[in-house]
């Protein structure tokens, strides 16, 4: 059967002022493909996201999900079409609770007027209570439930990173961005993270980009990976074959941990 392509990350090349975050940068990932984007520091991976997710308009090059081009819609509308994301800094609202944090995934989904909301009627009560009973389901099924009513904040690093998945699957994703999403982890959050990923793919179908430094992460999730290097595509391939690659050792692996 053939794979079919869910992103495709066309010649991409983004310009800051005198400085070429990226410089001709071509990929492409299959449905519920877990693709790994590598490199060392400034490599461009996170600028990648934000012209994934339409938050910068590329100088040039193209980006497309399925048969709709991304590249020039506003970033909300990206989100609808089924992209999501979390963040390197996790960015989680601290005076909200869990459960309130998740809710901001489902706004998008939730139909009412301005005088059903403010009364707190019809379908504004409706949605409400759907929109929370869709997000206890999701936190339960990654595992924080018990942290629903409990400030964002006051969570360990590792479950406010969980938040924020739980955050993104709320906007039902087709292709979920995950920014670095075992920085800070433990290794046995780190596994348990690793196995997540494996079990969203599989139950939902997601197809999963990810930006990670843990290399032995990636070797668990990813068959492939694209190796950036200052904004430039350094290799493209195996994740087994990326290890052993003697340009992609210099000039990144040398650096790093990876056992
Ligand atoms: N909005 C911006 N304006 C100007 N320069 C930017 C902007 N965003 C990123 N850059 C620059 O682009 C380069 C790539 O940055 P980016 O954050 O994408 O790298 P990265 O590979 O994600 O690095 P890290 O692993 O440290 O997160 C860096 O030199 C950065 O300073």
């Amino acid at each position: 059967m053939e794979n079919k392509t869910v992103l495709n990350v066309d010649n991409i090349v983004m310009q800051f002022g005198g400085l070429r975050a990226i410089d001709g940068v071509s990929f492409s990932i299959n449905e519920a493909e877990i693709f790994g984007l590598i490199g060392p520091n400034g490599a461009g991976k996170t600028t990648m996201f934000n012209v994934i997710t339409s938050n910068y308009k590329p100088t040039s090059g193209c980006v497309s999900l399925g048969d709709i081009t991304i590249t020039g819609l506003k970033p909300n509308v990206v989100v609808n079409k089924g992209i999501a994301r979390t963040f390197q800094n996790i960015r989680l609202f601290g005076s909200m609770t869990v459960l309130e944090n998740v809710l901001i995934g489902f706004d998008r989904a939730i139909h009412y007027s301005f005088l059903e909301a403010a009364l707190h009627v019809g379908r504004f009560f409706s949605a409400e209570r759907k929109a929370k009973e869709e997000a206890m389901k999701i936190l339960e099924y990654i595992g924080i439930a018990q942290h629903a009513n409990a400030l964002a904040t006051n969570l360990s690093y590792g479950n406010q990173r969980k938040v924020e998945i739980a955050r993104a699957l709320a906007t039902s994703p087709s292709l979920l961005l995950l920014d670095e999403p075992a920085a800070g982890m433990n290794p046995k959050e780190t596994s348990e993270l690793a196995q997540l990923i494996f079990k969203m793919r599989d139950d939902f179908k997601l197809t999963v980009l990810l930006i990670e430094h843990d290399m032995s992460f990636v070797n668990t999730l990813c068959e492939r990976v694209m190796v950036l290097d200052y904004g430039k595509p350094l290799f493209s391939g195996k994740t087994q074959d990326a290890i052993n690659d003697k340009t992609v050792i210099a000039a990144y692996l040398g650096d790093i941990d990876y056992a």
